[in-house]
């Protein structure tokens, strides 16, 4: 059963109906196993979108495929209104600058420290004096609740929670429209988990930010999310606030939504 709620309104903001990225009919197959399947999506300007679905499903392939690091066999990805195959290199160059991504586990270069990770994309893309990257790469380290001296340590030297908020801060540095967060809370204690949904909840309303945020995370979906879709045999299944959610009849929302651990989050709650 494939629930939709497209006219619904978010449960706390006024979300634009302005499409950002819009998915059209894409097809993904690695060999004979086809992962999504004539799967569409829209994500609106300005809302925080989760994204879940059984584990191995294929969030992070329609993440990566979105990103264009995942060929797919047909259909269309269009952001910003720009369809991503109709692209010259420069113009989707300067496409990627409008985004930020933060992978599953961080994905902070090892060998760097937390401050030349976040200027790494500065590095990459913009001419700029290392005075104004430093100036930048602190203003992020502030921005994201860490303390200054987190920017001569490397990734080894911080806690889980301290690699997400300078991952975070990474993707910030280019200060994109649209930031993609792959379990931005997985391996984060549930307090940890906590402030950082609630850190991209205020960096969301301050930067305006839209934010494609795929998660297992039952309480990021009741805090922090305006919309949720959820991907089922290689589909979107049901998407709207997570009232739509709780009350769409397919077996893996139920369970989910209604689940021991989603009736101990209501219980928390
Ligand atoms: N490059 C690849 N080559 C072959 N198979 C792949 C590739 N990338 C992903 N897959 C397969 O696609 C399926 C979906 O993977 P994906 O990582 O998107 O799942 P997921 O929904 O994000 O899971 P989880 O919630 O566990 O992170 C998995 O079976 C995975 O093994």
């Amino acid at each position: 059963m494939n629930v939709t709620d497209q006219n619904a309104q978010p449960r706390r903001r006024q979300i634009s109906r302005d499409v950002i990225i819009s998915v059209r009919d894409i097809v993904v197959s690695f060999g004979e196993r086809t992962i999504l399947n004539h799967l569409n999506l829209d994500v609106y300007r300005g809302e925080i979108l989760g994204f879940v679905g059984t584990s191995g499903g294929g969030k992070s392939v329609l993440t990566r495929t979105i990103l264009g690091l995942v060929p797919k066999q047909s259909g269309t990805v269009e952001v910003f209104g720009q369809d991503l195959d109709h692209l010259s290199e420069r113009e989707r160059s300067a496409l990627e600058r409008r985004w930020g991504v933060l992978f599953q586990q961080g994905a902070l270069f090892s060998s760097l420290t937390v401050k030349q990770n976040i200027q790494f994309p500065l590095r990459e893309t913009l001419r700029l004096s290392q005075r104004m990257m430093d100036e930048i790469a602190f203003a992020k380290i502030e921005m994201v609740g860490l303390k200054p001296d987190v920017a001569e340590k490397l990734p080894s030297e911080l806690s889980g929670g301290m690699i997400k908020r300078a991952a975070l801060a990474r993707a910030l540095a280019l200060d994109p429209e649209i930031v993609f967060l792959d379990e931005p809370t997985s391996g984060l204690d549930p307090i940890g988990a906590g402030d950082f949904d609630e850190l991209i909840r205020t960096l969301q309303q301050t930067l305006g930010l839209t934010v494609f945020m795929v998660t297992h995370d039952l309480d990021s979906l009741h805090t922090v999310c305006d919309r949720i879709a959820a991907l089922g045999e290689g589909k979107v299944i049901a998407q709207g606030t997570i009232e739509t959610m709780m009350e769409a009849q397919h077996p893996w929302l139920r369970a989910y939504f209604h689940g021991a651990r989603a009736r101990a989050v209501q219980s928390a709650r």
